[in-house]
């Protein structure tokens, strides 16, 4: 039996449960099943009150699946006569997803021209229907004695196959393995509420065992303990006399034989222990709110003023103080039993953020992102759906946390390009996403940054239209918390360096610094702009450069510890390979080692400063979880001098003992193919910039550069932002680059170089009789980077010149439908990133 054919989409429906009077027979349902997604229209029983959100199971074929529903259309599609409509079964759960939500998930699939399957994929849990399994459950009490006389024989049959059980619940599937009827007994046994159906999720995750350590007894002063033996016990008291060993170990920088031996004397007890998966990583003391300078005290009132959907531009300079903002903004708002949803570039680089959040607001903050295994992702949404007020910190996709009464939306470091998806689609910006969840929900939206994006930039100061306000409200934070200075920037140009007889990768300024950073006691950061960008190795004798066999990118040099062989690794594919002994293209020896990655420069460190000590910290010393956290403490508590890394410097790195920064190289920042390339070396520097002096020493910047008058450096020096912005604003007017118009990039793609280009070439041609007047189609032309992952990658861009336009004529289907089988095309609306 053929399962019945798509409905239209966008039917109008009606968000809140059915009325009885006037029942919505048809439901539009998702049915989620390997071979075939998409929408179908079913028939809603009398006596059953499905609503939008609720997972339901249908008939399809000759198999019972798991649906969600998502519209209740007023009539079923014309082309569907209804006898031929077949009824849903059940609901098997309700309300999984908040009012409004497929409103929102609908705008990101017209908006970023995306099939609406593709955006579920993305804001869903995985796995959430197809490896869910459906349950049916005793409900002991519910049952009289005398059940049986009620009940018609497939019924009977179904409890009493169900009271066999040892646990009171069986697997649906089972029970209809058990029993071929049992689809006919249990309608009744639902009604009656004898027993209950649910959802179980995706193969719940073992509980995690762990090693806890709890108080049984203080030592006395005349015992015979060791200081360290003393402290530690009294810091166990201290934190309530019971906690997870690890968590001991890293509050006291004790190592595991004290605690075993105070096990031993009686002291303590070592036991394993199930550790719940929602529990904070971390046992943190609570804090109180702090009381707010000026400048926060007047942005606070602004915000709190806010009763509806507006967005609002926090920019605050670096150390400004803005997160003091968003958890007094939120306070409020948890009070009122709402929900607070902060977004931020990357959770494992900003320990500290999430560190503030839950010693403001306890067990109330939620962490929501990509990391999680698919069952923390399930029990995460299904606690959010509950809608116990809470905080959800979480990176891009957490924009689609199912939260029902959201009170204010956060974007921390707006301007971060982590923001964007740049593949699979829908390729979203989460700041545009959060925008339209504000106007939803409706509530205000902060977005805050010390650098915006140019685009948020222009939403605040555009020409108000005739009657029409900026789309947004500005708000600044212009100087540091306790009015301390911004750091002081110093350039040096590398080339007088060199030309004085300096070949090092560290002027002398910089050195000096370095060297007194021991003597004072302070510490240093040393940004190494791109990882990897330029440790290339190539040949001495042919000149020629070792390349990654699948990408047009030549591959970089990486030492793993100690004597290992060198390994190559390509940032594009992750292809690796040992370091060949030889030339593979000439057969010489002698290979020739480029580039400033931070291995070169803790290997220059240690060849000139020996006595410094670093901790190197980029996305191969950090690979593993927790990573980051442990080499900032380390850090933080003065384990080494300097820290050597790459852009995740330049996020969120709170510690006032960090003095000096330099910059090794700031030139691998602006030469990038890409109009965005100096706004975006520009938020990078001042980023960085921004981690000196926050404490009570004032800070010092030593950026090394072979332009010093490029004008991001200029900029940076000056500390002038705004004025960059305004420069970098009258430059793409006339070159119609955004935000003067709109880009939407296709990308094409395939293992053939031929045929990626012959099908980008008729997808252009096909284009451009579709072009409205205002619309420019540059290209075809091969990407940048022609070659990846074996792929042949070319582009075609589209210019809005009127970003007024929309995409309403935009072919997106059809152009997929051209591009045939083996040609792979992503639509990138507002693209970030033009390689
Ligand atoms: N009202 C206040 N009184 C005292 N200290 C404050 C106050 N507000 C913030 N701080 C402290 O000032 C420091 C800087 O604040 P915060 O990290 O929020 O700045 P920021 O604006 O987010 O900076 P960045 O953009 O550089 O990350 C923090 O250590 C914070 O605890
Ligand atoms: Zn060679
Ligand atoms: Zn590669």
């Amino acid at each position: 039996m053929a399962p019945p054919p798509a409905a239209s989409p966008g039917a109008d429906y009606n968000p809140d449960r059915p009325n009885p009077d006037r029942p919505n027979p048809w439901v539009e349902v998702l049915v989620d099943c390997p071979q075939i997604q998409g929408l179908f229209t079913y028939a809603i029983p009398p006596h059953l009150p499905v609503a939008i959100g609720d997972i339901l199971t249908v008939p399809f074929g000759h198999q019972q699946l798991g649906a969600i529903a998502i519209a209740l259309p007023s009539a079923p599609p014309p082309d569907l006569s209804p006898s031929q409509i077949k009824a849903v079964i059940d609901i098997v759960n309700p309300g999984f997803f908040p009012r409004h939500y497929w409103d929102l998930l609908r705008q990101v699939a017209q908006y970023y021209c995306t099939p609406i399957m593709a955006v579920i994929r993305t804001a869903l849990p995985p796995g959430l229907l197809g490896r869910s399994q459906r349950r049916i459950r005793l409900n002991a009490p519910a049952i009289p004695p005398d059940a049986e006389v009620f009940l018609r024989p497939a019924a009977l049959q179904l409890l009493q196959l169900l009271r066999q059980s040892k646990t009171g619940e069986y697997s649906w599937r089972y029970l209809q393995q058990q029993m071929p009827t049992a689809q006919r007994g249990l309608p009744d046994l639902l009604q009656r509420g004898w027993v209950s159906s649910y959802l179980e999720p995706p193969s719940p995750p073992r509980p995690k065992q762990q090693k806890a350590v709890t108080l049984v007894r203080q030592p006395d002063p005349t015992e015979p303990l060791t200081e360290r033996q003393r402290q530690l016990l009294a810091s166990l008291g201290r934190s309530g006399g019971d906690l997870w060993l690890s968590h001991l170990l890293q509050q006291c920088h004790a190592s595991s034989s004290i605690v075993t031996t105070l096990a031993k004397k009686g002291f303590v007890v070592i036991q394993e222990r199930e550790n719940l998966r929602s529990e904070a990583e971390h046992p943190l003391d609570r804090d109180q709110p702090k009381a707010l300078s000026p400048h926060q005290a007047a942005a606070l009132a602004y915000i709190q003023g806010l009763t509806q959907a507006q967005t609002v531009l926090l920019h605050g300079v670096t150390g400004s103080g803005k997160t003091e903002v968003y958890l007094q903004a939120i306070a409020p708002v948890l009070q009122r039993g709402q929900s607070a949803l902060v977004l931020v570039p990357e959770i494992g680089l900003t320990p500290q953020l999430t560190d503030r959040f839950r010693q403001r607001f306890g067990s109330q903050v939620c962490v929501y992102h990509s990391a999680l295994s698919d069952g923390e992702r399930y029990d995460t949404w299904r606690q959010m759906l509950q809608g116990d007020p809470q905080v959800v910190i979480g990176t891009r996709s957490a924009v689609f946390a199912p939260l029902p009464h959201l009170g204010l939306v956060i974007l921390d470091e707006e301007h971060d390009s982590s923001f964007k998806q740049s593949q699979p689609q829908p390729c979203y910006h989460a700041r545009t996403v959060a925008q339209w969840r504000s106007q939803l929900a409706p509530c205000p939206l902060i977005l805050g940054s010390a650098t915006p994006a140019l685009e948020t930039w222009h939403q605040a100061f555009s020409d108000p239209r005739e009657g029409h306000p900026p789309p947004s409200h500005y708000l600044s934070l212009p100087s540091r918390i306790y009015d301390r200075p911004q750091p002081q920037i110093r350039v040096i140009d590398m080339r007088q360096e060199f030309h004085c007889g300096n070949r090092s990768i560290f002027s002398r300024s910089l050195r000096n610094a370095l060297e007194t950073l021991r003597e004072t006691g302070q510490q240093g950061l040393l940004f190494v702009p791109r990882r990897g960008h330029s440790t290339f190795v190539s040949c001495r004798s042919c000149g020629e450069a070792l390349d990654c066999p699948h990408c047009d990118v030549s591959l970089s040099h990486h030492q793993p510890h100690g004597g290992a062989r060198s390994l190559l690794r390509c940032h594009y594919c992750h292809y690796a390979s040992v370091q060949p002994e030889q030339c593979p293209h000439c057969g010489s020896p002698y290979l020739k080692f480029f580039g400033s990655g931070t291995q070169r420069v803790t290997q220059e460190l240690e060849r000139h400063l020996p006595d410094l000590r670093w901790i190197r910290f980029d996305s191969d010393t950090t690979r593993t979880k927790g990573a980051h956290r442990a080499l900032l403490t380390q850090f933080a508590q003065g384990e080494a001098d300097i820290l050597v890394g790459t852009q995740m410097l330049t996020k969120g790195i709170d510690l006032p003992q960090v003095t000096l920064v330099g910059v090794m190289a700031a030139d691998g920042l602006f030469h990038l193919p890409d109009f965005r390339a100096g706004e975006q070396a520009c938020q990078t520097l001042l980023q960085v910039a921004g981690r000196a002096g926050r404490g009570a020493e004032p800070g010092q910047v030593i950026l090394q550069t072979y332009k010093p008058d490029h004008e991001v450096i200029a900029a940076v020096v000056r500390q002038g932002y705004g004025d960059y912005l305004a420069q970098e604003l009258a430059q793409r007017s006339p070159l119609h680059y955004p935000p003067y118009s709109q880009l939407v990039l296709l990308r094409i793609s395939s293992l053939e170089a031929d045929r990626t280009a012959q099908v980008a070439e008729a997808l252009g041609q096909f284009l451009t009789s579709r072009l409205p007047e205002s619309v420019l189609l540059l290209g075809p032309a091969p990407a940048p980077i022609l070659r990846v992952a074996r792929r042949f990658r070319w582009h075609l861009l589209l210019k809005l010149c009127d970003p007024s336009l929309g995409l309403d004529w935009f072919p997106a289907l059809e152009l997929q439908q051209r591009c045939g089988p083996g040609v792979a095309l992503t639509i990138d609306v507002d693209p970030l990133s033009l390689s």
